[in-house]
């Protein structure tokens, strides 16, 4: 049977024989078009509200590399903007792509956030008004990665298992990585990866809080889709943020030293582990800017 992955043989592309949702109606990531975003007066303001002492654990499952949180009770949790309720945070992982590739899953106007570097390629750089209009101004960019924080929504149900089953479920902040300084806040996790090389490693990890990890800025384009990864459920509100965050290439390197095999295996790199853009199949997308 299929064991899912990145690679030629199980990659995105055979998801469907097993995970036939693959071919869905709401399926992410997708390729934000911000001229067809429509502009909607009721969204409000996001507001990530964390716990440090909700971190617990740093693991490698071979697809990514997670930290994982203490969703027992609402310590830590994700309200406003188009939610209705309280989303408890669950984990945060990454996506990256090989040197040559993009690896952010959300694309913006068709900028994968190609890898090159900055200055290479230019990128809109995209300014919804609070009137709704979008204006372009070009900037370079370069986003290789791209940071998931992951969330469930506690007031209608009682576990994330039962959470990723329903349509409004889940509720992800996606926050693109730019090339550029290094970060040192991506730095505490970036320094544990040599402790959980191979897959199904753990370490603890404890006292972060990953509000650390989000840019100034908390514009954002939300719509309804999926979990990237099989089972690719439709139950996940994105909430995808405008402004990224920096990482250096040393620390990109990080990611992609870990392994996607256990201990005492063939060792394989985990070069790159995203989902390309799927069909938008006449979603709204709706921008929100502060
Ligand atoms: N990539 S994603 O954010 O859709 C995602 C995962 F990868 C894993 C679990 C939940 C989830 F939401
Ligand atoms: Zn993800």
């Amino acid at each position: 049977t299929l064991h899912w992955g990145y690679d030629e043989h199980n990659g995105p592309s055979h998801w469907k024989e097993v995970f036939p949702v693959a071919n869905g109606d709401r399926q992410s990531p997708i390729d934000i078009k911000t001229t067809e975003a429509k502009y909607d007066p009721s969204l409000r303001p996001i507001s990530p509200n964390y716990d440090p002492t909700s971190a617990k654990v740093i693991l490698n499952n071979g697809h990514s590399t997670s930290v994982e949180f203490d969703d027992a009770e609402n310590k830590s949790v994700l309200i406003g903007g188009p939610l209705a309720g309280t989303y408890r945070l669950r984990q945060i992982h990454f996506h990256w792509g090989s040197s040559d590739d993009a690896g952010s899953e959300h694309a913006v106007d068709g900028m994968k956030y190609a890898a090159e570097e900055p200055g290479e390629m230019e990128c809109k750089e995209l300014i919804v008004t609070s009137h709704g209009e979008t204006k372009v101004s070009s900037t370079s960019c370069g986003a290789q990665e791209v940071l998931h924080v992951v969330h469930w929504n506690a007031d209608r149900y009682s576990s994330f298992v039962e959470a990723a089953r329903q349509p409004d479920g889940l509720a992800v902040m996606a926050v693109f990585l730019k090339i550029g300084e290094c970060n040192p806040q991506l730095k505490k996790i970036t320094d544990r990866l040599d402790a959980i090389r191979a897959k199904g490693k753990r370490a603890l990890f404890t006292n972060f809080d990953p509000s650390c990890l989000l840019p100034r800025s908390l514009d954002y384009w939300t719509y309804f889709g999926s979990l990237t990864v099989p089972p690719l459920l439709e139950s996940v509100v994105w909430i995808v943020l405008r402004e990224p965050i920096s990482v250096c290439s040393e620390q990109l390197a990080k990611f992609r030293s870990l392994l996607c095999t256990g201990e005492g295996e063939a060792a394989c790199y985990l070069l790159r582990n995203y989902r390309p853009p799927q069909p938008l199949k006449g979603r709204e997308i709706n921008p929100v800017v502060w």
